[in-house]
């Protein structure tokens, strides 16, 4: 991928809160009009390593570009240029949606107010709503207004952090799809969940554990280079042997999903040497693709290994 083609481009970020090394030598390169999703354990670093990279906090380390500016010397540039959605919803309960669009817009000293906050309205599908205040909206309507709210300015670059949790299916669904169409246009996202099924929907994935990154790449390379190995059982009992199961050695984890179970393992002989004595009837044990859970959560264990 050439320079042009990035949207960040930067190497060796790196924070710390009083001793606590939160990001730690993050070097990390996002596609233009990509959407990339951001995984990793609770507390790893995702919206720290996010912060940094659009402007909104200082790292205490690191160079390049984002947006095609120094992302450090140029922070307040990028941060013109990027939309932020935050976890918890920062609009106004007692005003209602189309007031909020308004205020926003103000805020940011925009220009055609009217015409920019009708264009959200519609596009979100929020204009038979526009009268209704924001407090009384469901979390799936609250989440697209705020989405709508901050790209009134027409950003370059989207920051969401964890735009749907708690949202229903279908809403989430409505939401990917405006994301989806916002990347089609050219804006380049980067969204942190913890949700695999909206992992799944991105273009790119990095895994980050204890401020490190550990996997990159698209869904297939994310998988791929995992190195794991996967078996599923089926048949009466397979999803109970799991706990067993999980502390012979080669295997790195064994998780029910459903009634059936899986199990996983970098290294294939002592994987098969350990599910051996269960490979009889009424089980049947088939080799399957490794999940993306299954490679984050054999990610999460490995990680928790070393830097704890
Ligand atoms: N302003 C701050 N002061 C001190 N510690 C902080 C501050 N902001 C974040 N941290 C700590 O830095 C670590 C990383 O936090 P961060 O919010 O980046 O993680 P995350 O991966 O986004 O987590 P989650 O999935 O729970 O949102 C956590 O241990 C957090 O407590």
């Amino acid at each position: 991928m050439s320079a042009a083609d990035l949207a960040v481009d930067v190497r060796g970020l790196d924070k710390s809160y009083g001793d606590k090394h939160v990001v730690q030598d993050l070097t990390i390169q996002v596609g233009a009009g990509k959407i990339t999703g951001f995984l990793g354990p609770n507390g790893s670093g995702k919206t720290t390593t996010l912060r940094m990279l659009c402007g909104l906090l200082t790292p205490d380390d690191g160079e390049g570009t984002v947006l095609g500016l120094d992302f450090r010397r140029r922070a307040e540039a990028v941060k013109r240029q990027t939309g932020y959605m935050t976890q918890k919803f920062s609009l106004y309960e007692d005003l209602s949606i189309r007031e909020n669009l308004d205020f926003t817009a103000r805020i940011y000293g925009l220009d055609r107010r009217r015409k920019r906050v009708d264009e959200a309205l519609d596009r979100l599908g929020l204009a038979n709503r526009q009268k209704q205040l924001a407090g009384s909206l469901s979390g799936g309507w609250k989440q697209r207004l705020a989405l709508a709210a901050c790209v009134l300015h027409e950003p370059r670059l989207l920051l969401l952090d964890e735009p749907t949790a708690g949202v229903d299916p279908q809403a989430r669904r409505e939401f990917w799809d405006e994301i989806h169409a916002l990347s089609a246009e050219g804006l380049t996202v980067m969204v942190s969940t913890h949700y695999m099924d909206e992992a799944e929907r991105c273009h790119d994935i990095a895994y980050i554990a204890y401020g490190k990154l550990m996997a990159r790449g698209t869904l297939g390379e994310v998988i791929g280079q995992s190195g794991l190995t996967t078996f599923r059982a089926e048949g009466p009992g397979a999803d109970r042997l799991g706990r067993e199961l999980a502390r012979a050695p080669g295997v790195a984890m064994a998780a029910p999903f459903g009634a059936a179970l899986h199990v996983s393992g970098q290294d294939r002989a002592a994987l098969e040497a350990a599910i051996a004595p269960y490979r009889k009837p009424p089980l049947t044990w088939t080799e399957v693709s490794p999940t993306l859970e299954d490679v984050f959560i054999q990610l999460m264990a490995s990680s928790k290994d070393n830097f704890q």
